[in-house]
């Protein structure tokens, strides 16, 4: 990691800087990092939003964000005022001819001095306000350097392939591909990358690590939280969009990709590529087969009863949006032909718990007793991505006592165990590498593309035919019954995650 001094001097301009994402991931994010000293020793945040205020109020504002959300818990006066000192706030609607005046001066301000800062312009907005907000930086100039300028792009990355092609070349009309930061936040979590340090720095698994010896794959990412205030954005999104196109495919990625050559960003993101490309596409007449969704009714977590997706905030009474997509997906490459990837995700789930269970084929051949393999079962290997960041591996053993009985045995690394400290959130990784230039767990306009084809046939498909069930499963379960018999049909089942309580 590059310590403070060997990075170079930055400014952080926010779009969108009063917005919820500011608040409660971005600043608390660059709070801890600069508890760690881990930011230029020159750096400034410049935020910009509609509202109009003073930076008093704005930095106060952010340290209510910082005392929530921070890994560290409520900040010191001393250090908070350190890092305010570094914050300022402009108000400017980017919508407005005029707009980027205030910011190109403040821009020049900090020009002056020793040495030109990179810049990182950062938009936490809308995604209808990208054009905007994009065109301004373009029209002004101020995103010009191609070694020093960067832009970095949140989720979602259009609504279906072919917004995604056309922001893809609204930006690269402006930017260079390599000054475009397209975040997945899943990418920032430590368990999500140490799938490349445990696949490929180990030489235990990858010799097993195919169709030979793995009988299928499982993702699953189960929310326990709603839709909670964010009913408008999700309506038009649903969960394939929301998190399947992006996160989910992304884990299946590093879990299926080849062992890339360096850990050069373009050379990561190849491999990845190669992958989405080998999907093999779900053909319309398919999408029963190998689709489900659901979406929640009212349901119960212990005593506390939870409404139905059709009452949250922002949500229409009929809504069709699906809150749980399954998907089964066949990789067509040398590796891992007629091996199921299975991937669900939904809200209002029985747990949150995101994981990758890899199953392995049964041994060829048992020398044992029948008698003795009653207890068997697959060996599996459990990448925990949280909560309880760790990995499981599940072997056969025998079981204490006289008679020779088959039982299955947990093989466990925890993080919280093997290291101290907290690790870094996912957001403080990821502005880290924007700061150090370093795209590797970004997304690339081919790769955000790619994703969308996967599932760009699904999507169709469902918004051409409603579904007719819903709400089809209870708040506080593991989702519909359809998922359980998508996965069924290949006498596979949904492996229940030991749940910890967060
Ligand atoms: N919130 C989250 O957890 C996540 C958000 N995202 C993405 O991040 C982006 C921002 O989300 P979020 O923070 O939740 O959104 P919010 O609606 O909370 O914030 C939007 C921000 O944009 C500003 N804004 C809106 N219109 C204009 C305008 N015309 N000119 C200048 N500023 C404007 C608002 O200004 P003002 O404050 O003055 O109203 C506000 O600060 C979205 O693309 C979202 O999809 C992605 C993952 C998670
Ligand atoms: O991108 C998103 O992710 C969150 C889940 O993220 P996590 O880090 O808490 O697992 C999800 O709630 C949200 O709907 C989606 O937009």
């Amino acid at each position: 990691m590059p310590t403070t001094a060997q990075l170079e001097p930055t400014v952080l301009v926010i779009f969108g800087a009063g917005g919820d994402l500011a608040w409660r991931k971005l600043v608390p994010a660059l709070y801890d990092l600069y508890l760690d000293h881990r930011l230029p020793e020159r750096f400034t945040i410049v935020g910009i939003a509609r509202r109009q205020q003073d930076d008093e109020t704005f930095r106060s504002h952010l340290r209510q964000g910082v005392d929530s959300f921070s890994r560290r818990g409520k900040s010191a006066d001393e250090p908070w005022r350190e890092f305010a000192d570094r914050i300022s706030y402009l108000a400017e609607d980017f919508t407005q001819p005029d707009a980027g005046a205030l910011l190109g001066r403040r821009l020049q301000e900090l020009d002056e001095g020793t040495e030109r800062p990179n810049r990182i312009f950062y938009l936490a907005i809308p995604p209808g306000l990208l054009e905007a907000a994009a065109g301004m930086l373009q029209r002004l100039g101020l995103c010009r350097d191609c070694q020093r300028d960067r832009i970095v792009v949140e989720k979602p990355f259009g609504r279906d392939l072919d917004s995604a092609r056309a922001l893809n070349r609204l930006l690269g009309e402006m930017f260079v591909e390599s000054q475009i930061y397209r975040i997945d936040h899943y990418l920032g979590k430590e368990t999500v990358q140490n799938i490349l340090a445990f696949r490929f720095a180990n030489s235990l698994f990858e010799p097993i690590w195919n169709r030979r010896y793995i009988d299928h794959v499982q993702i699953t990412v189960a929310e326990k939280v709603g839709v909670e205030e964010r009913g408008g954005y999700y309506e038009r999104a649903g969960a394939l969009r929301d998190m399947v196109q992006n996160h989910l495919l992304q884990i299946l990625c590093l879990v299926a990709m080849e062992p890339p050559v360096s850990f050069d960003a373009d050379e990561v993101r190849n491999k990845k590529v190669d992958v989405l490309r080998a999907i093999r596409p779900i053909r319309p007449e398919e999408v029963h087969q190998l689709a489900v969704r659901g979406q929640y009714g009212a349901g119960q977590y212990g005593a506390g009863a939870v409404p139905g997706y059709r009452n949250e905030p922002a949500v229409a009474g009929e809504s069709v949006t699906e809150t749980f997509a399954a998907l089964k997906l066949n990789i067509g490459n040398w590796r891992w032909q007629g091996v199921p990837f299975y991937l669900r995700t939904g809200k209002r789930l029985s747990a949150k718990v995101s994981e990758v269970s890899i199953v392995f084929r049964p041994a060829p051949h048992q020398p044992f007793p029948a008698a003795a393999a009653e207890g068997w079962q697959p060996n599996r290997l459990v990448i925990r991505i949280q909560p309880e960041e760790g990995i499981v591996t599940r072997i056969q053993v025998k079981q204490p006592g006289t008679r020779f009985l088959l039982g299955a045995a947990d093989m466990q690394f925890r993080y919280r165990e093997a290291f101290r400290g907290t690790p870094p959130e996912a957001y403080e990784t990821l502005l880290l590498d924007v700061m150090r230039g370093d795209a590797t767990l970004f997304m690339r306009a081919d790769q955000v593309e790619c994703a969308w084809s996967v599932v760009s046939p699904v999507l169709e498909v469902w918004e051409t035919v409603p579904p007719t069930d819903f709400p089809d499963y209870r708040a506080g379960s593991w989702g519909p019954e359809a998922a359980d018999l998508l996965i069924a049909k290949e006498g596979h089942s949904w492996l229940q995650p030991v749940v910890t309580e967060e």
